[in-house]
């Protein structure tokens, strides 16, 4: 079915994607136990189950006087105010006919008692002595385990907790929870022409700014960047930098060096791997995005075009980060009406970095900044892509075309 890398065969991005999900399954995170308050994103490798009902005790709903119904049969009726229950309050005996508690909102509803009546529908007499002469409609008692009962699942395995999460675990007093371990990263940089912060640019050379990029996506989309290195076009130095991560990382990003010339040599390695999973993509730009396992490992090779890096980041390892973490992309697949002609085409569809808006009903997509894939002066600005499709003709304003919504934007 695969292709050697000689014979480059572009598949589209959806097959691409499927390649992907066939084979994920050869990299697998383990778990880890850590502080449900440091949780917030990761994602839970078990079923959470209440160990307890919720609430554990009969919680009043407002401010007022805790009372026996029978009490209100007719009305206006007082009675005795023969205690206070503030918040965090125990009351240490049953109530009885003739009695009221003055109680606060979540407070323990004494035995007995089998209504709260509201402040403001009540009257003191004297200070040991309440009046209520409306009909009450509701008891406004939360009973025991009303929003859980003990072995509720709380959160199911795979949820990826978020601070809501977070407070029902401290409700339960479960400090501790068990999450999938995030996948481990390596990324190397490849190029002869990348210059290290700090240094004196030159003809010929560049800062790396693909790097820097692939870094914090790696950690916005939970993964733990491990190691971060940059070679120049060397294959022996790639040998070396890759035999080093291999038994360290899940997964394994290289940039740079995937198209045909004489230093592709992320493309030779993809030609040695154990499965390659693609090294064409019917897409521009990034049609040399390169994914293969090796040792275990997912490798992706992005290409060092930084346009071209970014559109294969959200569309391939981002979708792979995710489903690694049992989750589905947080890229938002949507149709949306091109704002303005374009009038570009191209034999591979194309993805624009673009800028969305609501717009009534719809979404309302237009590009931002250039489109030639070495250009960066859109990828802080870009909140989507958006697919032009290939073929000879224009693609008209108000097309509706395929559209992502970029996550942390
Ligand atoms: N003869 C052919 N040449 C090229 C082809 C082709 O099919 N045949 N494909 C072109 C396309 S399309 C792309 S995209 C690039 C892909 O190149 P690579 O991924 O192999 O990357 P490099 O050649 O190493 O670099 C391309 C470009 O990007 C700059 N770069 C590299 N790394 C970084 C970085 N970390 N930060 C910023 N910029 C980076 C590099 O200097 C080059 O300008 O190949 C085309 N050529
Ligand atoms: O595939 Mo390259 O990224 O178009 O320019």
């Amino acid at each position: 079915m695969y292709k050697p890398v000689d014979n480059r065969n572009a598949i589209s991005i959806d097959e691409a994607r499927k390649v992907i999900v066939e084979n994920i399954g050869s990299v697998k995170l383990g778990s880890e136990k850590i502080p449900s308050i440091e949780s917030n994103h990761r994602i839970i490798a078990q079923d959470v189950v209440a160990p307890n009902d919720y609430p554990t005790f009969r919680r009043s709903g407002y401010d007022g006087f805790a009372m026996l119904q029978e009490d209100l049969t007719k009305l206006p009726r007082t009675l005795k105010v023969v205690g206070d229950i503030p918040a965090g309050a125990d009351f240490d005996r049953p109530l009885v006919s003739g009695e009221a508690v003055r109680i606060m909102t979540g407070g323990y509803v004494p035995d007995g008692a089998d209504i709260v009546v509201m402040l403001e529908t009540t009257r003191m007499i004297d200070k040991d002595t309440v009046e209520i002469s409306e009909t009450q409609h509701k008891d406004n008692i939360t009973p025991i385990g009303d929003y859980f009962k003990k072995g509720d699942i709380l959160l199911k395995k795979d949820t990826e907790i978020n601070p809501g999460g977070i407070s029902l675990l401290s409700a339960f007093d479960i400090q501790d929870i068990s999450v999938y371990k995030k996948p481990t990263i390596g990324i190397i940089t490849t190029g002869s022409e990348l210059l290290h912060p700090g240094e004196q640019i030159v003809n010929g050379k560049i800062f790396n700014s693909n790097g820097p990029m692939i870094r914090n996506l790696c950690k916005e989309n939970g993964a733990d960047v491990i190691s971060y290195t940059q070679i120049k076009d060397d294959p022996n130095k790639l040998k070396t930098a890759v035999n080093d991560l291999l038994d360290k990382c899940d997964v394994i990003i290289t940039d740079g060096g995937v198209s045909v010339g004489d230093f592709d040599i992320i493309a030779d390695l993809a030609k040695s791997s154990e499965k390659l999973l693609f090294n064409k993509l019917e897409m521009r730009p990034g049609s040399v995005t390169t994914a293969f396992i090796y040792d275990n490992t997912l490798f992706f090779g992005l290409s060092g075009n930084p346009g071209a890096c970014f559109t294969g980041f959200y569309l391939f390892v981002e979708y792979a980060l995710r489903l690694m973490q049992h989750q589905t992309s947080n890229c938002i697949e949507c149709i949306a009406t091109l704002n303005a002609e374009y009038t570009k085409t191209n034999m591979y569809d194309r993805i624009l970095r673009g800028q969305y808006k609501f717009v009534g009903n719809h979404i309302e997509i237009g590009r931002v900044g250039g489109d030639a894939s070495g250009n960066l002066n859109n990828l802080q600005r870009a909140t989507c892509m958006f697919e032009i499709p290939r073929g000879k003709s224009i693609t008209p304003k108000d097309s509706e075309l395929r559209t992502w919504l970029l996550p942390f934007k």
